[in-house]
C-alpha cells in the first residue's frame, strides 16, 4: 500500500489545490454527519420534554443546514477527487503506451494483444477507483467515525464500551476477506485479458474462421472462457459481499447490548431519553462508515493488484537500448561480423559474415526458415544480436539512435501493414504528406492508374488491414510506402510475391532504375526478382552456405543447385 501511494504521489502532487478543496468537502461531510446525530438530543430533550419554543424555531434550520452541508461537502469532494483520478488515469495511459512503444519486438511476441490492452484500459481504470474514490472515502469515513466515536463517548462512556467493543472483533474477518479479494481480483483481471485476446484473435482471423467453418469452435472456446470469467466474477461477489452481512450482525449485537444497558439507565434516571437516543443515533450512523471502510479495504486490494501490474510495466527497461548518436552521414557500407541470433533457446543465425556497399544490391535466397528475414530484422534493430556485431560505416549500430537509423531504411515484407486512413497518409506514414512524392511513389509501385479511378484519388480511405484492396494492390501500397521514403537501404522481403508476372516485370524495371546510390537487399524465392542483385547469399539453417553470382553458385554449390531445381 505504501508503495502504491508512493508511486502515485508524484502525480497526485500536481493537484494540491484540488486536493485541498476535496479535503474541505470531506471535513464538511464528517462534521455535518456528527452534528446531525448530536441534534437528536436537543430535539428530544429541549423540544419534546422541556417544550422549549425557541429551540423549536432554531432546530429545524440546523437540521437543514447539517444535511445541506453534508450534501454540498459530498459533491465537491466527489467532483475534485474524480477530476484528479480521471486526469491521472489519462496521464498514466499515455505514459504506459509511451513506455510500451520503446519495448523490443520480443516483448510484443510474448504478450498477447488483449493482455496489453487490458493493462492500459482495465488496470488503469482500477487504479483510478483508488485515487478518486477509495482513498478520500477512506479519509471521510475515518473522520466521520472519529467524530461519532467522540460523540458516543461524550454522551455515555459506559454505553460506548458496549457499543464499540465489537469493532476490533470485526477487523480480523475483514482483513481475511480483503486478502482473498486481492487474489481473486488478480485472477479476474487475467481472465478478462484472456477474453479480450480471444476476441482480437477471432476478429483478426475472421476470413479463416469463415472459410474453415470454424464459427462453432470459436463460439465454444469463447463461451468456455466467458463461463470461467463468470465463475470468477461470482466468486469475487461472494467474498466481497460477505463484509456487509457480517458487519450488520455484529452491529445488531452491539445495538442490542446498548438497548439493554441504556434502557436500564434511562429507567433508573441515570440517562435522559434525549441522551440515549442521540447516543443510539450516533451508534447507528457509526456502523455505516465502518461498513463502508471495510468494503473499501477489499476494493482497494483490487486497485493494488492492478497497480502492481502497471508499475511492473513502467519499471521494465527495453531490452534493446537506444544509441545516443544521430546517424547523419549517408550509409556507405553495412557489415555483419560473426553474427549469432537466438530466439529464446532456438538459434536462428550462426556465424554470419557479409558486407555490402552503397550502390550494391544483394539477394538472400534459401529454404524457408533459413534465417533470411532474421538477418534484416537485426539491421533494423528489431532484435539484438547475441554475439557478433552489425556495423554501419564501420561503427556498431548500437551507437546510433534507432530513429536516425530507421529513417534511412525502408522495408517491404510479406506482412502488409495498412492503417484505416487515406492512401496518402498510408504512403507518407511517419512524415508529412507531399502530394507529388506520393503520386510518384504510387506510379513507381505501379498502382497510380488504379488509384486515379477512385473518386477521392489519393485521399481515398483504406479499410483496416486494407480489406478493400486486393492482395496485389495491398503489396503495391506497401512498396509505394517504402519508395516514398527514398531510403538509403531498401529491403524487399518477398515484396513482389503477390504481384502478377506482368506487374512484377514492370516493377523490376522501376527497381532497376532505383538501385543506384543505395543498398538494396532482396529476399525472394522467384529468381526473376533475384536477378537484379549483383551477389546472392544462399542461406540454410541459419548459416550462409555460399555466396556469389547465380552462375557461380550453380557451379560451385551443390545444395544451391538442388534448391534452384526445387523452386
Ligand atoms: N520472433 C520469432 N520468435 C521465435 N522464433 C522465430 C521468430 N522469427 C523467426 N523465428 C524462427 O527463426 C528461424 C528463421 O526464421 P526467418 O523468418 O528468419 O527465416 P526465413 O529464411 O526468412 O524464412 P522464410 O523464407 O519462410 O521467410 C525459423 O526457424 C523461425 O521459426
Amino acid at each position: 500500500m505504501k508503495q502504491f501511494f508512493a508511486r502515485l504521489l508524484p502525480y497526485i502532487k500536481d493537484y494540491k489545490l484540488y486536493f485541498f478543496y476535496a479535503v474541505i468537502g470531506t471535513l464538511l461531510v464528517s462534521i455535518a454527519t456528527t452534528a446531525s446525530a448530536y441534534l437528536v438530543k436537543p430535539v428530544l430533550d429541549d423540544i419534546f420534554l422541556a417544550k422549549d419554543i425557541k429551540m423549536l424555531q432554531i432546530l429545524p434550520f440546523l437540521v437543514v443546514l447539517a444535511y445541506f452541508s453534508k450534501g454540498f461537502g459530498t459533491y465537491i469532494q466527489i467532483y475534485y477527487m474524480n477530476y484528479i483520478g480521471q486526469d491521472i488515469v489519462k496521464r498514466l495511459k499515455n505514459i504506459l503506451l509511451d513506455k510500451m512503444l520503446t519495448f523490443e519486438m520480443e516483448f510484443f511476441n510474448r504478450y498477447r494483444n488483449g493482455e496489453l490492452i487490458s493493462r492500459i484500459t482495465g488496470d488503469i481504470a482500477a487504479v483510478q477507483g483508488a485515487v478518486s474514490n477509495y482513498f478520500i472515502e477512506g479519509i471521510r469515513e475515518g473522520l466521520t467515525i472519529f467524530g461519532l466515536v467522540l460523540l458516543v463517548i461524550y454522551q455515555s462512556p459506559e454505553l460506548a464500551f458496549y457499543g464499540l467493543v465489537v469493532m476490533p472483533l470485526a477487523l480480523y474477518p475483514i482483513v481475511l476477506i480483503a486478502r482473498k479479494m486481492r487474489k481473486t481480483s488478480k485472477k479476474l483481471q487475467e481472465k478478462n485479458a484472456d477474453l479480450s485476446s480471444k476476441l482480437i484473435e477471432i476478429f483478426n482471423n475472421m476470413e479463416l474462421i469463415k472459410v474453415s467453418s470454424g464459427e462453432k469452435i470459436e463460439h465454444e472456446s469463447f463461451a468456455s472462457h466467458n463461463q470461467e470469467l463468470f465463475k470468477l466474477a461470482m466468486k469475487s461477489v461472494r467474498i466481497s459481499e460477505l463484509t456487509s452481512p457480517l458487519m450488520e450482525t455484529l452491529g445488531a449485537i452491539a445495538v442490542s447490548a446498548v438497548i439493554f444497558v441504556g434502557g436500564y439507565k434511562v429507567i433508573n434516571g441515570e440517562l435522559t431519553t434525549g441522551e440515549f437516543f442521540s447516543f443510539t443515533a450516533a451508534l447507528f450512523l457509526l456502523y455505516t462508515p465502518f461498513k463502508r471502510i471495510s468494503s473499501l479495504y477489499s476494493k482497494i486490494q483490487i486497485a493494488f493488484a492492478a497497480g502492481d501490474r502497471i508499475f511492473e510495466m513502467l519499471d521494465r527497461n527495453p531490452k534493446i537500448q537506444d544509441g545516443e548518436k544521430e546517424l547523419k552521414e549517408p550509409i556507405e557500407a553495412i557489415s555483419f561480423k560473426n553474427v549469432d541470433l537466438y530466439y529464446g533457446e532456438k538459434q536462428a543465425l550462426s556465424g554470419i559474415n557479409l558486407e555490402v556497399k552503397r550502390g550494391e544490391s544483394i539477394a538472400f535466397v534459401g529454404n524457408s526458415g533459413g534465417g533470411k528475414s532474421s538477418l534484416v530484422n537485426l539491421l533494423l534493430r528489431l532484435y539484438e544480436v547475441n554475439s557478433g556485431e552489425v556495423l554501419v560505416n564501420g561503427e556498431s549500430i548500437r551507437h546510433f539512435t534507432q530513429e536516425s537509423l530507421r529513417s534511412k531504411v525502408a522495408i517491404v515484407t510479406q506482412r502488409i501493414f495498412i492503417f484505416n486512413d487515406s492512401i496518402a497518409r498510408n504512403i507518407a506514414y511517419g512524415s508529412e504528406i507531399d502530394e507529388e512524392r506520393v503520386k510518384l511513389a504510387l506510379q513507381q509501385a505501379r498502382i497510380f492508374d488504379y488509384i486515379q479511378t477512385l473518386p477521392k484519388g489519393i485521399y481515398t480511405e483504406l479499410d483496416e488491414f486494407g480489406a478493400n484492396l486486393s492482395g496485389g494492390q495491398r503489396q503495391r501500397i506497401a512498396i509505394a510506402r517504402a519508395l516514398y521514403k527514398n531510403p538509403e537501404i531498401l529491403i524487399l522481403d518477398e515484396a513482389t510475391s503477390a504481384l502478377d508476372n506482368k506487374t512484377e516485370e514492370e516493377f523490376r524495371e522501376v527497381l532497376g532504375r532505383l538501385l543506384e546510390n543505395r543498398i538494396v537487399i532482396i529476399i525472394a524465392h522467384r529468381f526473376s526478382t533475384v536477378s537484379l542483385a549483383s551477389k546472392i547469399y544462399f542461406f540454410s539453417h541459419g548459416k550462409i552456405l555460399a555466396s556469389g553470382t547465380q552462375a557461380e553458385l550453380l557451379e560451385k554449390c551443390a545444395p544451391f543447385r538442388e534448391y534452384y531445381k526445387s523452386i
